[in-house]
């Protein structure tokens, strides 16, 4: 029985943190559970952090946690490896009960299985770039000459080659990140938390770490859980967004359905900015072809952008562009329907949010 391809990495179902005197009678009482944030506090001097969450994260995706500051991202996520115990609810990942877990196996699971990066990374001041990245590796007993030689590999991925030799303190801000990085990978976790990693940093840094980020998980296939509350860094780098509201998931998708098919007010309302073309793909945007249709205009994957789309119309002179897949064309976009998705008064037809 292939179970793998299936189990997700975690499993998560009815998640509840909440804070405050006697926290666990909240999820159970109906006539506190869904109390707004305040009277819930005035009630009863309880914070529900996070309230009655499900999701899965999936094998091999960057899972992205958004949401405005206070929504509870970083309590969801730090329930993940339980350095916050929930209040109530069931938590697994690859099956194993991590609610179960006793000390030397929650070690083991924040090690191994599910590592923290911080957006502080704690690098060891004295030590260099190469030792703070073979930190991990130390730790799990791996001898001197091994782990330097494999933390120099992950120096050289996230493009520190030639500073192994520094000091923390003799690093830009981003040159650190990279440090915090490669550490993290060194330890060969199979999936890599990330909490706001790049919120200090300038925009600028900020695009480089991105783009690294999306690299190394092409490269690496690792699956990555990713808080932030920046809407743009996570349409940039996620392949799924949580997007969360005073500790609930208010929609949960890929970003073109977060932004084709927003799953109410303030989820528009936090994407009203965001432009179309570049998050909706063809896949979604196109119509089936018809017997008028030009066989020969320029052709595109499905998972092209509408921008693309535009660029391609634009060199072939405004005859439609083909959506091809495998030799096979899936249908057409024509300028009337590209447009259409720049002015949002085209709903994308395919996909509702999931
Ligand atoms: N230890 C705690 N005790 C009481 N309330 C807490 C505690 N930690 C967090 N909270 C509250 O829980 C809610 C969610 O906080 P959390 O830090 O998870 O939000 P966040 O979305 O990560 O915010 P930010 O982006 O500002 O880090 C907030 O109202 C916060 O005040």
């Amino acid at each position: 029985m292939n179970t793998t391809a299936t189990t997700p990495v975690f499993g998560v179902r009815n998640l509840w943190k909440v804070f405050g005197p006697r926290a666990d009678r909240v999820p159970g009482d109906p006539l506190l559970a869904d109390l707004p944030q305040a009277d819930l506090r005035a009630r009863t001097g309880c914070t529900a952090a996070v309230r009655d969450v499900s999701f899965d994260v999936r094998k091999g995706e960057v899972f992205v946690v958004m949401g405005l500051s206070g929504s509870g991202k970083s309590t969801l996520v730090r329930c993940l490896t339980r350095l916050i115990e929930p209040t109530s609810g069931t938590l697994e990942i690859d099956g194993d009960d991590v609610l179960a877990m006793d000390g030397s196996r929650l070690r083991e699971l924040r090690r191994r299985r599910a590592a923290m990066v911080f957006q502080h990374f704690g690098l060891l001041p004295h030590r260099s770039v190469l030792d703070n990245v073979a930190y991990g590796l130390e730790i799990q007993g791996v001898g001197r000459a091994e782990r330097r030689a494999r933390a120099a590999g992950f120096v050289e991925k996230v493009g520190l080659a030639g500073l192994e030799h520094r000091r923390p303190g003799q690093l830009s801000g981003g040159q650190q990140q990279r440090v915090g990085l490669a550490r993290a990978l060194a330890v060969d976790p199979e999936v890599l938390l990330f909490d706001e990693p790049f919120s200090a940093l300038d925009p600028l840094i900020r695009r480089d770490m991105q783009e690294e980020v999306v690299r190394l998980h092409r490269e690496e296939g690792r699956t990555m859980v990713f808080i932030t509350h920046d809407l743009g860094e996570a349409l940039r780098v996620g392949d799924r967004i949580a997007l969360m509201r005073d500790g609930r998931i208010v929609q949960l998708g890929t970003p073109e359905e977060i932004v084709g098919a927003p799953a109410d007010d303030y989820v528009r309302d936090f994407v009203r900015d965001v432009p179309r073309e570049q998050v909706v793909t063809v896949r979604t945007a196109m119509r089936p072809m018809r017997a008028d249709d030009a066989g020969n205009g320029p052709a595109l994957p499905p998972g092209a952008t509408v921008s693309e789309a535009i660029t391609a119309a634009a060199h072939g002179g405004g005859t439609p562009v083909r959506v091809v897949e495998n030799g096979r064309c899936l249908g057409v976009v024509d300028p009337q329907t590209l447009l259409g998705v720049v002015a949002g008064v085209t709903p994308p037809a395919g996909k509702a949010a999931a």
